[in-house]
């Protein structure tokens, strides 16, 4: 069975356990675009500065072009000309930690897997995608386009570049979002921006992680970046065709080396308090791995995935009955969904009712009675 190449963007936010089972509902796709009227007289220029590229968007020179951008309650952002990066998204006005950014449905998903021939199956739902989407969709960047071919000449294959460079994990399926698709890459501290997908709306919800200031790009990441510089460029260069020269990768070698460390170690001691699930560590050794991590994280600016860390805290207190330390890490939790996912989706609803009432937590008393401790962070 041939096989669709994955997504190579993995989702920012792997679901935990506790969401499984809330991930079947069948696809209803509802293409909400929204043509952003051109904004006269704006012009971008790279101007820098310490470390964070910054985009003066005053009114002088030509308009960047505007593209098709997904559905939002207040445009916070242009779709702009990068210098070495093609296109990108440039914030119009500061965005708040938490806002939503971008709220997209899928022009298209296409399952992991199929009998088909991929060039063909993504070639036979372009044809069916309503036509301003599919414009969007040929509009799109791409890369590592199969050597001797002529993209004139070979359209179909065009589209599967497109679709490789571009897809993004939709649940279980892989899907095209036009507008997000704009989001170049960050590492670590460097991306500013999360996505996720969420089952119940059956859309892609970006939200700002950390504040963002007017004129800065907006950046997500296409990979898991806890790991070297080395590692990162390559993964980057040989999927995505690029030198990533974002602000951690631009560090100096002293500075980019103990970044370097803190990523690497922040990988390591996931493996670690994860072997809680096999109960080779303890619940106490759990927990205190993972305000190691949190603090490391607060030292390294990663603050991604917070949510899913606070909430597999809470997780492992309630298994051990410590409703105090189940509760303060609910609370966490609470607070880092909702900048990464939202505060009405189905992630926080649940650490809600844990913060609420800790016995409520599936995995309540499943382990032996211990105080395992609480979060060492206040934020
Ligand atoms: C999903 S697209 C992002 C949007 C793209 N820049 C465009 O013009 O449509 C991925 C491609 O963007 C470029 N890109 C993304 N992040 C970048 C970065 N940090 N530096 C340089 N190029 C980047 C690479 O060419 C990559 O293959």
């Amino acid at each position: 069975m041939p096989s669709v190449r994955p997504p190579k963007r993995q989702r920012q936010l792997p679901s935990d356990a506790a969401s499984k089972g809330t991930r079947s509902a069948p696809f209803g796709h509802r293409l909400l675009w929204l043509a952003v009227p051109a904004v006269a007289g704006l012009a971008v220029y790279l101007v820098g500065g310490r470390g964070v590229h910054t985009f003066n968007i005053n009114d002088s020179g030509s308009a960047p072009e505007i593209t098709y951008l997904p559905s939002v309650k207040r445009a916070s952002y242009v779709v702009a000309d990068l210098p070495g990066k093609g296109k990108g998204l440039v914030a119009i006005r500061d965005i708040k930690q938490g806002e939503l950014v971008i709220q997209e449905s899928p022009l298209f998903t296409v399952p992991t897997s199929t009998s088909e021939s991929p060039t063909a199956l993504i070639a036979r739902l372009l044809r069916n995608a309503p036509a301003e989407g599919r414009d969007a969709f040929l509009n799109l960047s791409y890369v590592n386009f199969p050597e001797g071919v002529d993209p004139k000449t070979s359209p179909d294959q065009v589209a599967l570049a497109i679709f490789q460079t571009n897809a993004v994990a939709a649940g279980e399926q892989a899907g095209i979002f036009p507008g997000m698709a704009r989001l170049n890459h960050g590492c670590s501290s460097a991306f500013n921006v999360v996505y996720t997908w969420r089952e119940r709306e059956q859309q892609l919800f970006v939200y700002a992680l950390r504040d963002v200031q007017r004129g800065q790009e907006l950046l997500t990441t296409y990979t898991d970046t806890k790991r070297t510089r080395q590692e990162r460029r390559g993964f980057l260069s040989q999927q995505y065709g690029f030198k990533c020269t974002c602000a951690v990768c631009s560090l100096d070698d002293a500075a980019s080396q103990a970044s370097d460390e803190r990523l690497t170690t922040i990988a390591r001691y996931y493996v670690h308090f994860a072997s809680w699930g096999s109960g080779t560590i303890s619940g106490v050794e759990a927990i205190s791995t993972i305000n190691k991590i949190w603090s490391l994280e607060e030292e390294e600016g990663y603050w991604s995935e917070r949510g899913r860390l606070a909430a597999d805290a809470a997780w492992i207190a309630a298994s051990h009955s410590d409703a105090s330390a189940a509760r303060l890490w609910a609370q966490l939790a609470i607070r880092w969904y909702t900048y990464e996912v939202g505060a009405d989706s189905d992630l926080v609803s649940e650490v809600r009712r844990i913060a609420a009432d800790p016995e409520e937590h599936p995995a309540w008393s499943s382990r032996e009675p211990l105080v395992v401790g609480g979060p060492l962070a206040l934020r």
